[in-house]
């Protein structure tokens, strides 16, 4: 086992994410001496309690942060500004101040101005998750395997840095570096337009007569069945991200919805051709994944 990471792991909002880097932390035990968290509701904190993935659960943010050598927030980027002046204050000297948000520009400008001297900032995003929310959602193994993106400031420090990339090395993820556009980009393309299409074909199907919308589920394993897991997905996380990556996520569904008609018009003149280009390209991406064992 090597060195442990930090003394005291103060982790905001113990979820889907925030309760498995707290497993993961307790499971391998070279990553922290002690786990700290506070969530928003009674309910939650009480169910963090009674899961016992953490040592200490605190009624305040300002409680939960007193003393932390590594903050990670864990809560819908929506509320990053509201969290921050809050803890903003009370944040130590040295402490590394990182996160697991989904978008990045966003969560650069709502954390910035509320950094007190000294405080070591680290943004990073897992990219690893499920549809699934909450306290009793998260599990160790979760990040295994997967990519983080960690995208450093000019003025991030190196110290704090390479303990953020030796976490999530420990939870089993390999580090890419990125600016925080080109990683809004990327994720736009990777995740927040796949999840604003299955939302959408789910609200389309919806929208259907009465009778058509029972023979839409009861036929749904025909392809419409793997848009409902991730339209399954938190109603707050989605709302935040697509408010918070709004140029990036508008540029992909604009390039989207002029492949989609293009494909469209290739339906409707019968261009066999066209249709077998893209069917193609679709089978290639697939099998790129499979090979990168990202399937
Ligand atoms: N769900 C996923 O698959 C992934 C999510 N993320 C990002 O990680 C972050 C957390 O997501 P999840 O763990 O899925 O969400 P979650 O809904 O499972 O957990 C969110 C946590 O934030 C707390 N919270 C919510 N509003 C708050 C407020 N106003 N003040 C204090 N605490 C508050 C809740 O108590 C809860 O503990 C989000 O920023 C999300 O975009 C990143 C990668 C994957
Ligand atoms: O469940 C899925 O398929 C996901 O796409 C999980 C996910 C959600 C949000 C992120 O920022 C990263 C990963």
């Amino acid at each position: 086992m090597g060195d442990v990471l930090f003394e005291r792991l103060c982790i905001i909002g113990p979820g889907l994410i925030g309760g498995s880097i707290a497993r993961m932390a307790r499971a391998r035990g070279d990553v922290a001496r002690h786990i700290v968290t506070t969530a928003k509701s009674q309910a939650s904190r009480d169910r963090v309690r009674e899961l016992g993935f953490a040592d200490t659960v605190a009624e305040t943010l300002a409680e939960a942060v007193q003393g932390a050598d590594c903050v990670v927030l864990c809560v819908p980027v929506g509320v990053y500004a509201k969290v921050m002046e809050e803890i903003g204050p009370h944040l130590a000297p040295g402490c590394i101040l990182t996160d697991a948000g989904s978008t990045k520009s966003s969560v650069v400008r709502d954390v910035r101005p509320h950094l007190g001297p000294g405080v070591r900032f680290v943004p990073a995003h897992p990219m690893a998750g499920t549809e699934h929310s909450g306290p009793d959602a998260g599990f160790p193994e979760l990040f295994q395997g997967r990519y983080c993106i960690i995208t450093p400031l000019e003025d991030t420090d190196p110290g704090a840095l390479g303990k953020v990339r030796a976490m999530w090395e420990r939870a089993g993820s390999m580090i890419e570096t990125m600016d925080p556009a080109t990683h809004d980009k990327v994720v736009a393309m990777v995740s927040h337009l796949p999840h604003l299409i299955a939302f959408t074909i789910c609200s389309t199907a919806d929208d259907l007569a009465e009778e058509t919308r029972e023979a839409v589920l009861k036929f749904a394993a025909s392809g419409f069945r793997d848009f409902t897991r991730i339209a399954a997905s938190d109603i707050d996380m989605w709302r935040d991200i697509f408010l918070n990556n709004r140029e990036a996520l508008l540029e992909m569904l604009a390039r989207f919805s002029e492949d989609a008609h293009a494909l469209g018009r290739a339906v409707r003149y019968g261009q066999a051709e066209f249709i077998e280009d893209r069917l193609a390209r679709g089978r290639k991406i697939r099998r790129g994944l499979i090979e990168r064992k990202q399937a």
